[in-house]
């Protein structure tokens, strides 16, 4: 593989499937990549972004200016490897520096077989992806680089995000176990759909025991734990394609086990529940969005990485199957629903990320709401 550098010369082309193309250099890896276009507003956290598996398929843009500032270091990674199939920087750093850095995130890029592109006037793309949506793209690197037409012909050639069933090729094949820091007080089954690290780490610090189960987990599997609880965890693809999940998390309601669910969990609630999902134009993904906790009136910042929502109304509770439902969180800076609550059932979810990795830890209180259900269901 040939190599690039920050200061590549490298020549390399966005292009988008409407036409749109955007020059600039190699960065990571040399060769070509496909996927979702889509922009992220993390002003940090580049790490974590990677290797959260909900970004498989998705060629990211970072609207942060400058990249890899910080280097990479071995602490902050989400999951063994980097998911997003691209990336897309203005400036990256020539010379990372931080305490913890081991290695430059163009190395790492490119060491993992990533392919970016740097140079690019990333505020231009993000207002095309605003205006016209979130759409196929394609990264070509190299000193011979196909003609224009090729490189568009091969972008929509590219498979969709919408119809994506994709938690299988990320998710763990085996089941794990997270032990319970302290005293176990609880044991989860978690549905591993894209899991981050972060996610079990947060219930082990509050004397879970989590038992994290492959996506195509049953609900048999699930009991076999004997659980206190359920998670449904983050992942990628198109939430209308989670038959499985959505049949899993309806014999979870029937029993009445305590349920959380985060981001594509909270999609998988919203479709049991008998809700459908959309797409968002562009979707939420960053760590400075604003939510409204309407349980408390409260704001919080949250980091949210989502391109679908639930489609539940937003004035009052809904009958459902299941008893009563309200929607409990929205974004403020579009009405989408970001969590959603039984009134009849202990259960719950949320769009975002309480995990907070990386991201405020504004939701970290759905943890502790999570553990309330399970006290509850024990008194
Ligand atoms: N982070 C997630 O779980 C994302 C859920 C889903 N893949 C979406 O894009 O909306």
């Amino acid at each position: 593989m040939t190599t690039s550098t920050p200061g590549s010369r490298i020549p390399a082309v966005l292009v988008l499937e409407d036409g749109r193309t955007f020059r600039g250099r190699a960065y990571g890896a040399v060769g070509a990549t496909f996927g979702e276009a889509v922009f992220s507003t993390g002003m940090t956290g580049y790490q974590e972004t990677l290797t959260d598996p909900s970004y498989h398929r998705q060629v990211v843009v970072m609207t942060a200016p400058h990249v890899g500032n910080t280097g990479v270091n071995d602490e902050d990674p989400e999951s063994a490897r980097i998911w997003v199939s691209g990336y897309v920087v203005r400036d990256p750093a020539r010379i990372p520096s931080n305490w913890r850095s081991r290695r430059s995130l163009d190395d790492e890029l490119r060491k993992q077989g990533v392919v970016g592109i740097s140079g690019v006037d990333t505020r231009a793309l993000t207002r095309h992806l605003r205006e016209r949506g979130a759409m196929r793209v394609g990264i070509f690197s190299g000193n011979a680089l196909p003609d224009e037409g090729t490189m568009l012909a091969e972008v929509r050639q590219a498979p969709e995000m919408a119809g994506a069933d994709l938690s299988a090729e990320v998710a763990t094949k085996e089941t794990y176990v997270v032990p319970a820091i302290g005293a176990k007080k609880f044991t989860v089954a978690a549905i591993d759909l894209g899991i981050k690290g972060m996610t079990p780490h947060r219930m082990a610090e509050r004397g879970i025991e989590v038992h994290v189960l492959p996506a195509t987990a049953t609900a048999e599997d699930v009991y076999a734990v004997n659980p206190d609880g359920v998670f449904f965890s983050n992942g990628p693809g198109d939430p209308a394609t989670a038959d499985h999940p959505v049949a899993v998390m309806r014999e979870v309601l029937d029993r009445g086990t305590p349920l959380f669910g985060i981001c594509f969990g909270n999609q998988i609630l919203g479709r049991a529940l008998g809700f459908g999902t959309y797409k968002l134009k562009y979707g939420h993904r960053g760590i400075n969005q604003p939510v409204q906790d309407r349980t408390t009136g409260k704001v919080e910042i949250t980091a949210h990485n989502h391109g679908f929502a639930v489609d539940a109304p937003l004035d009052g509770p809904a009958e459902t199957p299941y008893g009563r439902v309200e929607v409990s969180h929205v974004c403020l800076n579009d009405d989408v629903v970001e969590g959603l609550r039984l009134l009849d059932r202990p259960a719950f979810s949320v769009q975002y990320h309480p995990e907070a990795a990386a991201g405020p830890h504004d939701a970290a209180y759905l943890f502790d709401r999570f553990v309330s259900l399970m006290e509850g269901q024990r008194a």
